[in-house]
């Protein structure tokens, strides 16, 4: 067995802001069979906290970045949890991030960079009879571990880092070196120095041994400055370790022959049942209970999201007799944006705000058109949910979008593989065309019931990829996958 320790930030079903959680919350159970045995280390928020009755204390820690903290080890939804319990870095409302004003907390430097010490404290044998062999960090929040295993004792120890998001890269300034807890040298191009202050993520991706990303188009996009976002260069230099690997889905979480959120639950074959759940949307969602085609958007609110060019798409779709279900909050004025139009069309365009995981399931059951017009999508959850949920997606032709849904052009059409719509370049007049072409596709009811179905049936789950992170750590730790499952 391979002993990997997983550190993020956030964890479905314990916490979550976004697909994140939801990677590291299926992760440990796809690999369950690959000879890889996985912990996830969390930083004890009250929502974690409350779920963690019955844990046991593990270390304890009198000078935490002058706080002090604890850990303790629980088993919480199939979930075999570290959690970081300090009150004083982590027992606070609002998100993981940012407090309830909508802020970011002006020590997150240090909440994190907690969170990373400990789990290369972890890895150096903190826990009597437990020493992972492998740490795999995900995103900035996690971005300090490699350098603390760098620059700490020498060891076997292995890490991953794993880019999300390369939008968010936890940058701050020079002055908060001082108190990382790391040597002199480690401020440098080679260590965690970024334009003069400290990079989170620049220090992950510099000092892993391996760097992965959520899509292999994400992973060769990210190599140029459209989307390197200022760490091309670094993985230009490193593109030999550099590996794009796919998500994949929870495909019990997200079953529509059970899902418990649904007004009916349905499967390939009794498609129309979809019927009941479009009209749960359209009542949650404020709409006439219609029968032209159903748009959906489940989303943050965001540039990176393309909401501007959904919102300037927005009358074309209600003048072609389409109706828009949004669920998402986010920036106030791209919210502000889909609200007036909800106001112009009233019975047509509907907004809920606000996170809302179970009305998420069933937009995805009854919506017809899952829509992720992205600027950037290093992989993106929200349209293999809908590949699975028989709602065809539309996306933008960009990361994970990419990889994951084929375009519905005359030639996949006439080969029988389209299950959706694609479009490029992401912008307003684009995503016009695509609507157009959906609208279209979707006036052919024969037609879209088997796109429908091939989506349904494509392959969305972790198989392939949790094959894949199992052989990167085999090959991390100088084993082969068939040596690790062995043990
Ligand atoms: N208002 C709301 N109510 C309920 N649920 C909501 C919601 N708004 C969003 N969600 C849910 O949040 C998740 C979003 O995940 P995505 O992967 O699509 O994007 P995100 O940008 O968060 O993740 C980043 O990390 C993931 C994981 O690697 C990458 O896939 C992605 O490209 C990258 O940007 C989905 O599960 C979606 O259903």
């Amino acid at each position: 067995m391979i002993e990997v320790l997983s550190v993020t930030s956030e964890v479905y079903p314990l916490i979550k802001t976004g697909g994140l959680a939801d990677v590291a919350g299926a992760l440990p159970g796809a690999l369950s069979g690959s000879g890889v045995t996985m912990r996830t280390l969390v930083p004890g928020y009250p929502a974690v906290m409350a779920r963690l009755s019955g844990g046991r204390e593990v270390a304890s820690f009198a000078d935490l970045f002058g706080v002090r903290g604890r850990l303790v080890a629980g088993r919480v939804d199939g979930l075999d949890l570290i959690v970081l319990d300090a009150p004083a870095l982590y027992d606070r409302p609002g998100n993981p991030y940012v407090g309830p004003e909508g802020w970011d907390w002006p020590d997150n430097w240090k909440r994190f960079a907690a969170l990373s010490w400990v789990a290369s404290e972890l890895g150096l044998g903190l826990v009597e009879g437990y020493r992972p062999q492998v740490i795999h960090a995900h995103d900035w929040q996690a971005g300090l571990v490699p350098a603390y295993v760098k620059y700490g004792p020498s060891s076997t120890l292995k890490t991953v880092m794993t880019v999300h998001n390369m939008a968010f890269q936890g940058t701050f300034g020079a002055e908060i070196f001082g108190q990382l807890r790391l040597p002199e040298h480690a401020f440098s191009v080679e260590g965690v120095e970024y334009y003069g202050g400290v990079g989170y993520l620049k220090a992950g991706v510099e000092c892993a041994d391996v760097v992965t990303t959520v899509s292999p188009s994400y992973a060769g996009e990210i190599r140029t400055p459209a989307f390197g976002m200022g760490l091309e260069g670094l993985l230009n230099n490193r593109s030999a370790t550099v590996f794009g690997v796919l998500n994949g889905i929870d495909m019990d979480a997200w079953n529509p022959a059970t899902d418990t959120a649904l007004a009916q639950t349905y499967s390939a074959s009794t498609i129309q049942n979809r019927l009941a759940n479009k009209r749960a949307v359209q009542e949650a969602f404020g709409l006439d209970p219609a029968d032209g085609p159903l748009f959906a958007v489940v989303s943050r609110l965001t540039w990176q999201k393309g909401i501007d060019l959904l919102a300037a798409n927005i009358d074309l779709m209600v003048a072609e007799g389409a109706q828009l279900a949004v669920l998402g909050s986010g920036d106030a004025e791209l919210e502000n944006a889909v609200r007036s139009a909800t106001m112009r069309h009233p019975g047509r365009v509907g907004l809920v705000t606000g996170y809302n995981e179970k009305l998420s399931h069933l937009v995805q059951g009854g919506a017809d058109v899952m829509m992720v017009p992205s600027r950037f999508e290093p992989c993106g959850l929200t349209q293999l949910y809908a590949l699975r949920y028989g709602c065809v997606p539309l996306v933008s032709r960009v990361g994970g979008l990419n990889d994951t849904v084929i375009d519905a052009n005359v030639a996949a059409l006439q080969a029988e593989v389209a299950t959706g719509v694609q479009f490029a370049p992401p912008s307003e007049t684009a995503l016009a065309d695509a609507i157009r072409r959906t609208l279209a596709l979707y006036a052919d009811e024969k037609s879209w019931k088997k796109m429908q179905r091939r989506g349904m049936k494509s392959d969305v789950s972790w198989a392939t990829s949790a094959a894949r992170y199992a052989q990167l750590y085999a090959s991390l730790i100088g084993l082969s996958t068939d040596d690790s499952a062995d043990d």
